[in-house]
């Protein structure tokens, strides 16, 4: 155990920049591993050029940042749980870590259905507005 850890960092970062470092690092590491989160991010992505394009209002635009953003914090945080439960468990099944597994990714399904409401009340009067 030693051995696998010699050279490696296990202690706090000791600078800004470092932990910045280790913070886009974890970013990078959910958007390669995490299919939903690139699906997510799509998402957003469409959403935020289908706001520009509908010239969405100052309010509009806060409550789709905080869908946007609410779901994404949903996502980091069910690979977190993720993450830890495998670190636990490895690959035996448990009903403990079934249930954490189950909970974090329905966080993501309540995060998701709230962006999926609110993206329809912004959007469709402004797309009903702009048929009639
Ligand atoms: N060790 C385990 N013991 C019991 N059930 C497990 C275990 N690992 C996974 N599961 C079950 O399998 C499901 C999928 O687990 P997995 O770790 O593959 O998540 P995932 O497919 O990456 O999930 P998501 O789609 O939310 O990212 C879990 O929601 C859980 O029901």
């Amino acid at each position: 155990m030693a051995s696998d850890s010699a050279g490696k960092q296990t202690e706090k970062n000791h600078t800004f920049a470092q932990s910045l470092r280790h913070a886009w690092a974890g970013v990078c590491q959910v958007l390669k591993q995490e299919r939903n989160m690139r699906f997510h991010l799509v998402a957003a992505v469409l959403a935020v050029i289908c706001g520009w394009w509908l010239h969405i209002s100052t309010v509009e635009w806060l409550w789709l940042a905080l869908a946007i953003f609410t779901v994404i914090s949903a996502e980091f945080t069910n690979t977190v749980v993720e993450a830890l439960v495998d670190l636990i468990v490895r690959h035996h099944f448990d009903l403990n870590a079934k249930h954490a597994k189950d909970v974090a990714a329905g966080a993501v399904l309540c995060a998701a259905s709230f962006a999926v409401v609110v993206g329809l009340l912004i959007f469709v009067p402004h797309l009903l507005k702009l048929l009639n």
